[in-house]
């Protein structure tokens, strides 16, 4: 006569959670009973790891899926190491874990289905979960070392009964006679459903996962073959030494759903740590093209132990390296691990520091070892290197190198701030200098860059809209200081500073002409070929943040800008004598104009008064 039994209280409340309250993600009983088995049969082949002989004839250790069709029932079978009597018991009428009752709590204080789900998750009910899609579960086991088996079954409801049976094999096997509503889509008794489980949450398990597949070879012939439906071996889990590269670009492409092959591949175990975990990392060669929209999943996917347990975990991945694909393993991940109980996990802190130091070691040594193809890269992912730095700059010192800029003497290959340190002139000062544009031509044509040139200062080209943002955060490099050659107080030389004063008056009386428009006029030493530049009078709000900003509706307020004039430049011996002839001469009013506008255009910026410009060059042009 079977026994029957009382589930443990808490037990009770679980289940009937769990029958009445769930209705999705149902899918999940399905890993959570053969992630059992994988347990069981790892305790086995543990043991027989010191004895053979306990295997028996039973030496592969399997999992096998039946579908009955015409009872509407699943059964999930293992020849594991079994349960004994005490043990069915023990496991499967009690909740052994601690923090049960606070659990439960939460749990019948929890207002959606979703909260319910998402708290299920975080303690797991393992074996329980059967009970979501069958009105009755029946376990028959045989633990490897007792003669007799023992049967359990129940409807969930309540009480469970357990008695001795008769059982040939080891190991343990679970039927599960279906509910009779469940949904079209939660149709387990469809081989084709139950393959794309496993393939889905179970691929990887170690052991192969049985199933006796049915297809039709003629029409109206049936041929019956027992398939196995899991790949069992992960990638990564073998040796990196046995992976082909092409084994490892498939791999890349049928998970992350890209077409190209990824530009570099991270695969490494960390032992010894704190926590022990197998990474595969994916960079890939093209950015997604929804990369910047709301569609697109950062993070990693997680596993225990080859077992499937979460996709996308921001946790494990920098926000700045989010481009990065691919996926962890570790057996000390819970396989109901949570989204909120990441947040919290220290081991989770561990890996995301190894995998991000791993993913700059692996850039950085292409940026050594393969400049081309890092170049390639930089073009892709710069853009989203240089945000993520610029909304972390806390992570300077790790990223820095990674930068690569145009400049006024680099080639194709670009240049590293190191490297553009490495090559500073000795009476350049501490300054790295940069100029902002929207092209490089547009640099290379901006009056600035003439005494630049002429003196051999390398000049970095800041060509993305973001560049200046994160020059100015990062502030130096290696001590050196980033300068703009557009920044007012850039003074190459200090002998002009007689002539400024010498000029003092005709200068005043520009900036009077100019009123509203600059906050200044000056002369400068940096100019060579042009006769005047506009710069920014504030040094934090250059002329093409304001651009920027302007675009984006942040700004309110124009930059204030300075009018610098060419003091060696054959306009500026003009002015002078006409001021010298009369001070007052319109005449100077028309170049001060003149000059003002010009240079707007050679920043890029607009002319306010387009028909006044236009009529002040047919002056000039007639004279
Ligand atoms: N196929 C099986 N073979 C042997 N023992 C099993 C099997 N399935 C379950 N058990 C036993 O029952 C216990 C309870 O299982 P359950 O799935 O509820 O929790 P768990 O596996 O310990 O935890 P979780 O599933 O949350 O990781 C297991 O720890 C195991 O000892």
């Amino acid at each position: 006569m079977p026994e029957v039994k009382e589930f443990q209280a808490e037990t009770k409340q679980l289940l009937n959670l769990i029958i009445n309250s769930i209705y999705t993600h149902k899918d999940i009983f399905l890993r959570e009973l053969i992630s059992n088995a994988s347990d069981a049969l790892d305790k086995i082949r543990f043991l027989s790891l010191k004895d053979p002989s306990i295997l028996q004839n039973d030496t592969e250790l399997q999992i096998r899926i039946d579908i009955d069709k015409d009872n509407n029932t699943l059964i999930v079978e293992d020849n594991g190491i079994g349960m004994s009597y005490e043990e069915v018991i023990e496991n499967l009428g009690t909740i052994a874990k601690s923090g049960t009752k606070n659990f439960l709590n939460q749990l019948k204080q929890a207002q959606s289905e979703n909260t319910v789900i998402s708290l299920i998750g975080q303690f797991g009910v393992g074996f329980y979960s059967a009970f979501m899609v069958a009105k009755k579960v029946i376990v028959e086991t045989k633990k490897w070392d007792q003669d007799k088996g023992v049967r359990w079954e129940s409807d969930g409801t309540g009480t469970y009964s357990v008695e001795e049976c008769e059982k040939a094999n080891r190991g343990t096997k679970i039927t599960l006679i279906l509910k009779d509503d469940l949904d079209e889509d939660e149709n387990y008794l469809d081989q084709y459903k139950i393959q794309e489980l496993v393939k889905k949450h179970s691929n990887y398990i170690k052991y192969p996962i049985k199933m006796k597949w049915e297809e039709e070879v003629e029409a109206g012939k049936q041929k019956i073959t027992v398939k196995i439906l899991n790949s069992m071996v992960p990638l990564w889990n073998k040796n990196k030494e046995e992976i082909t590269q092409n084994e490892y670009n498939e791999f890349y492409k049928e998970h992350f759903y890209d077409w190209n092959d990824p530009f570099d591949v991270i695969h490494f175990k960390a032992e010894g740590t704190t926590v022990e975990f197998t990474a595969l990392l994916y960079i890939p060669s093209k950015l997604p093209f929804t990369f910047f929209s709301k569609d697109y999943k950062r993070g990693l996917n997680l596993y225990s132990k080859n077992v499937f347990i979460m996709e996308n975990c921001e946790e494990v991945l920098p926000d700045y390296l989010g481009f990065v694909k691919g996926l962890v393993d570790s057996p000390d991940f819970s396989l109901n691990i949570s989204r909120e109980i990441l947040q919290k996990n220290k081991q989770l802190k561990v890996i995301r520091k190894n995998i991000e130091r791993k993913i700059l070691d692996a850039l950085k040594s292409k940026l050594e070892n393969e400049r081309e193809k890092y170049v390639e890269f930089w073009k892709e992912f710069g853009k989203v290197i240089k945000a993520g730095l610029y909304q972390n700059i806390q992570e300077k010192e790790k990223v820095q190198d990674l930068l690569l800029f145009e400049s006024s003497t680099s080639d194709k290959n670009m240049v590293t701030l190191k490297e553009y340190i490495s090559k500073m002139k000795e009476d350049q000062g501490n300054y790295i200098y940069y100029a902002v544009g929207e092209s490089k031509d547009i640099i290379e044509n901006l009056p600035q860059m003439e005494s630049f040139k002429e003196k051999g200062y390398e000049v970095l080209y800041l060509t993305d809209e973001i560049d200046e943002f994160l020059i100015k955060l990062m502030h130096d490099y290696e001590g050196k200081e980033f300068k703009s050659i557009s920044s007012s107080n850039v003074k190459i030389d200090e002998k002009f500073k007689e002539k400024e004063e010498e000029n003092k008056d005709l200068l005043q009386k520009i900036k009077e002409y100019l009123k509203d428009k600059v906050k200044d006029v000056r002369l400068t030493d940096k100019l060579k070929e042009s006769p005047a530049c506009i710069v920014s009078a504030n040094e934090a709000i250059s002329l093409n943040m304001e651009k920027t900003l302007k675009n984006l509706e942040q700004l309110p307020f124009e930059a204030e800008k300075i009018l610098e004039l060419n003091p060696d430049h054959q306009v500026f011996k003009i002015l002078t004598d006409i001021y010298h002839k009369d001070p007052n001469s319109e005449e100077i009013k028309d170049y001060a104009e003149l000059l003002y506008n010009q240079s707007l255009l050679l920043e890029g910026l607009e002319i306010e008064d387009k028909a006044t410009f236009a009529k002040l060059i047919t002056k000039l042009m007639i004279k």
